[in-house]
């Protein structure tokens, strides 16, 4: 499903400031697995994960993601590709906090060509499944940070992504919150989606749905568990 051959990322390239964030990385996630991406701040998670959401493009090497190239896909295509197969989860939410849960996770689906009720459907699919059902008609700005987590969930679910990617998703949770975020996590992985999770909280360590985990340092992968 996820193919990277041969990866650089160096940032400012061509100036006094460049710097190489990402150094021949070579790595291949199956369809269906669940791979965690482990290493200290600064060893370049983000930034493989932003190359792999074709959100930033490699200086050099190949990336395939379903078999489509999308290390030199143009901006345009990026979007769609983002849009058809993507499912970000980050720390940071980016919720609108004056709309209702159910008008956030709807958000992503506005301007698609689905008909309403397909539309509803899958709103109310992806709030079961991120557990925020209970809260579909409160605004965002009175949840709590693990329910403003799901609701972020539910939104990167609604258009059924098969890649789901996650930036250090428990960094603002608590430990009850952080367990439910795995379980959500699980039944994801039950469902067949494709999940990278970048992360050094240790409550990652040893799941039992947990197909590879890749440790990274300075921009290189130096371990690799299977
Ligand atoms: N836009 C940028 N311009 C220049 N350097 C950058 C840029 N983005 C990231 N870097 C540098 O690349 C390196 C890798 O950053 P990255 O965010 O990928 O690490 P990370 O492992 O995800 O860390 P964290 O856990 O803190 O998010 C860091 O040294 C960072 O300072």
């Amino acid at each position: 499903m996820v193919i990277l051959e041969n990866v650089y990322k160096i940032y400012n390239e061509g100036t006094p400031q460049a710097f190489e964030a990402l150094k021949s990385i070579d790595l291949k996630i199956a369809e269906g697995e669940t791979v965690i991406l482990n290493g200290v701040s600064g060893s370049g998670k983000s930034t493989l994960l932003s190359l792999i959401a074709a959100l930033d493009k490699p200086s050099s090497g190949k990336i395939t993601v379903g078999g489509e190239l999308i290390s030199k896909l143009p901006d345009l295509h990026a979007s769609a590709y983002r849009a058809k197969t993507i499912g970000v989860i980050f720390q940071h939410f980016n919720l609108l906090e004056a709309l209702s849960v159910e008008e956030n996770v709807m958000a992503p689906l506005i301007n698609s060509r689905l008909d309403m009720a397909t539309i509803e459907r899958r709103v109310m699919k992806s709030m079961a499944l991120a557990a925020i059902s209970h809260k579909r008609e409160g605004e965002v700005k009175a949840l709590s940070g693990g329910e403003k987590q799901r609701c972020a969930i539910a939104r990167a679910l609604v258009h059924e992504p098969q890649l789901i990617l996650c930036d250090e998703p428990t960094a603002n949770l608590d430990r009850a919150n952080s367990l439910k975020f795995i379980e959500i996590l699980q039944s994801l992985y039950e469902m067949g989606k494709t999940i990278i999770v970048a992360t050094h909280d240790p409550l990652f360590e040893g799941l039992s749905f947990v197909n590879k985990v890749i440790h990274m340092e300075d921009g290189k992968i130096v371990k690799r568990e299977e």
